[in-house]
């Protein structure tokens, strides 16, 4: 929790403004009784006229500095825990920027955004609890205290029982409460996973009638989720009576014992008043420094989970000094590359060696789980290999900057993620600085400019969120539309075909292969449609290379290659 406070940093002014207001704020409420108890003994009882009108005016005029003072805190704590909150969102995004997909494979989706959003909001709501009462309720129960013994000490005992009594019930509060705090933020990361996993897989659930099934899962982690609420609320709402018990218990007894001292004239009624508005001060203020010691670890829960977060080194990093790249550096070579998923018993790629050439298209096959995607994602640094090592224009990537290694390469992935704006927005995605008709030529290679013409608002025509409003394969277009806008040295297209059809597919291979004349490309899929008229075909089974050809030399060498092929005609020929 401590490192949190360096991004408090940048409003220490506004704190100061809030330490110094709550200061003023609390001299000016701890003055209110006794003026009061001078307005009721001097002026009322004493018949003394101009001790009312005068005391009277002190009083407004401590009330309206009191209020002006309380108003000015409220801002300044606002202004802290807002941007201090801005900062906190801002670097977590920054530093989830920046993960490698080791990162995300370890930290769940579902919590980051938790983190992010609710246990940041959480932070928020404290920070500015914290200003208001760090300083208030400490001032305001020790000035209450010292004023209250000096008005009467022989009721001190009064305040010592209903202290007494107060501490009893906040210390019931965190051993029963304080475990299920710690249960709520967790809790929160399950409801959010399942809602997530809800929205995504929404067809799916439909498809297979799953409503119910789903339904119950979240129903279960709602009703955990609300059972703790309820329970913690419970407990808090009990507070709320027992504390106004201690409050009313406490005032009577002020007044009992303080009549009996006013009858015996050793104090003034003005006196028992303010000795009365001490005493409920005290127990205020008592009572605010507890929950605030509540609030610490429930803070310090969400503050932990955020700290987590900013922990994490990505391991996926620029080199001290990163070498620079050749004006053209389409050449990428596998050296013995291995690599294992973190917590994986087994490689996922073992022993992986084979290069490709600028002006080369090398099309990987293989089975469903073979290490194709693995592979493919080393050439970015998406991951690091575990052995061996990744060259792309003759230089391992390690030692190459990502912003220079990535523009490099147009990435085109298995799953199109769009995003929302225009198509044109997300072709430019590719290249910021691509023109119109720039776009449209990557467009027309990928075979996305018939369909985009036939809407009504061409390139401008809205994307939903995720692409929802545009077919698999009109998705899949202008994602390679987006890799091809940026001109790069290098093409990986990892299964980005698998939605179009053989016809869509064609077209886009021939004009790919008049476009990217320079550049290397590699073609991941399973379809042998697809990879047949590759310069050169790598067979990846179970991880390892089980062969390297042409269509043709693999039918006769490679027996995985020729049973896909025959597998794959075999089921053209049922269809
Ligand atoms: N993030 C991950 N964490 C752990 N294991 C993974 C992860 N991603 C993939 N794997 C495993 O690595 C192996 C290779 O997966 P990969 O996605 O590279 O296969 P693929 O050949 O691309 O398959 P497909 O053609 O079905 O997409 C599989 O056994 C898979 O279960």
């Amino acid at each position: 929790m401590v490192r949190l406070f360096r991004f408090l940093k940048p409003y220490l002014g506004y704190v100061s403004i809030t330490v110094a207001l709550l200061l003023i704020q609390a001299v000016s409420e701890l003055s209110l009784p006794s003026i009061m108890a001078d307005i009721v003994d001097r002026g009322v009882r004493g018949g003394i006229d101009g001790v009312i009108f005068l005391s009277g005016a002190k009083m407004a005029a401590m009330t309206v500095i009191g209020v002006i003072a309380s108003v000015g805190v409220g801002f300044a704590a606002s202004r802290t825990s807002a941007g201090f909150t801005r900062d906190l969102r801002q670097s977590l995004f920054e530093r989830v920027q920046s993960f490698s997909l080791a990162e995300f494979d370890s930290l769940s989706n579902a919590s980051l955004l938790t983190r992010t959003t609710n246990d940041v909001t959480h932070l928020q709501h404290i920070v500015s609890m914290f200003l208001r009462m760090l300083l208030f309720a400490p001032v305001m129960g020790f000035g209450s205290l010292v004023m209250a013994i000096r008005t009467s000490y022989s009721m001190s005992w009064i305040l010592a029982l209903a202290v007494f009594l107060v501490s009893l019930m906040v210390v019931v509060m965190v051993v029963v409460a304080m475990p299920r705090f710690k249960l709520i933020q967790g809790l929160v990361d399950r409801l959010n996973l399942i809602g997530r996993e809800h929205l995504d897989g929404i067809m799916v659930i439909r498809a297979y009638g799953a409503e119910s099934f789903e339904m119950n899962r979240f129903d279960e982690a709602n009703s955990e989720l609300t059972a703790v609420n309820l329970f913690v609320n419970r407990m808090m709402s009990a507070l709320h009576p027992s504390l106004t018990l201690v409050m009313n218990g406490c005032s009577l007894l002020i007044v009992w014992i303080g009549s009996k001292h006013v009858a015996a004239s050793s104090l003034e009624v003005g006196q028992m008043m303010a000795y009365l508005q001490y005493a409920m001060h005290v127990i205020m203020s008592f009572l605010m420094i507890s929950m605030m010691f509540i609030m610490i670890p429930r803070a310090a829960v969400s503050a932990k989970r955020i700290s987590e977060v900013l922990a994490v080194d990505p391991s996926i990093t620029d080199p001290e000094k990163p070498e620079a790249l050749e004006a053209s550096a389409g050449s990428v070579e596998f050296r013995g590359v291995s690599f294992r998923y973190e917590g994986a018993e087994e490689d996922a790629l073992c022993d992986v060696s084979f290069s490709m050439s600028p002006g080369e298209t090398v099309a990987l096959v293989g089975p469903t789980g073979a290490g194709k995607s693995t592979l493919a994602n080393l050439i970015p640094r998406f991951y690091d290999a575990s052995g061996g090592s990744v060259l792309v224009g003759g230089k391992d990537v390690r030692a190459l900057s990502l912003a220079e290694l990535r523009s490099r390469i147009g990435f085109c992935h298995q799953k199109a993620a769009l995003f929302s704006g225009s198509i044109a927005d997300n072709i430019r995605y590719g290249n910021q600085n691509a023109d119109e008709a720039g776009i449209e030529a990557a467009a027309s290679t990928a075979q996305a400019l018939d369909f985009i013409s036939e809407l009504e608002g061409g390139f401008e025509s809205r994307v939903a969120e995720g692409g929802s409003n545009l077919s698999g394969g009109q998705r899949q277009r202008i994602a390679i539309a987006r890799a091809l806008a940026r001109n790069p040295d290098l093409y990986v297209f990892d299964d980005s075909f698998s939605a179009l059809d053989g016809r869509t597919d064609a077209r886009l291979r021939a004009a790919l292969k008049k476009r990217t004349k320079s550049a290397s490309v590699l073609v991941v899929s399973q379809k042998i449609e697809t990879v047949k008229h590759a310069d050169r075909i790598v067979v990846l089974d179970d991880g390892r290379i089980a062969g390297s050809g042409t269509h043709e030399e693999l039918l006769l060498l490679c027996p995985l290659y020729k049973q896909l092929a025959e597998s794959q005609n075999a089921a053209e020929v049922r269809s």
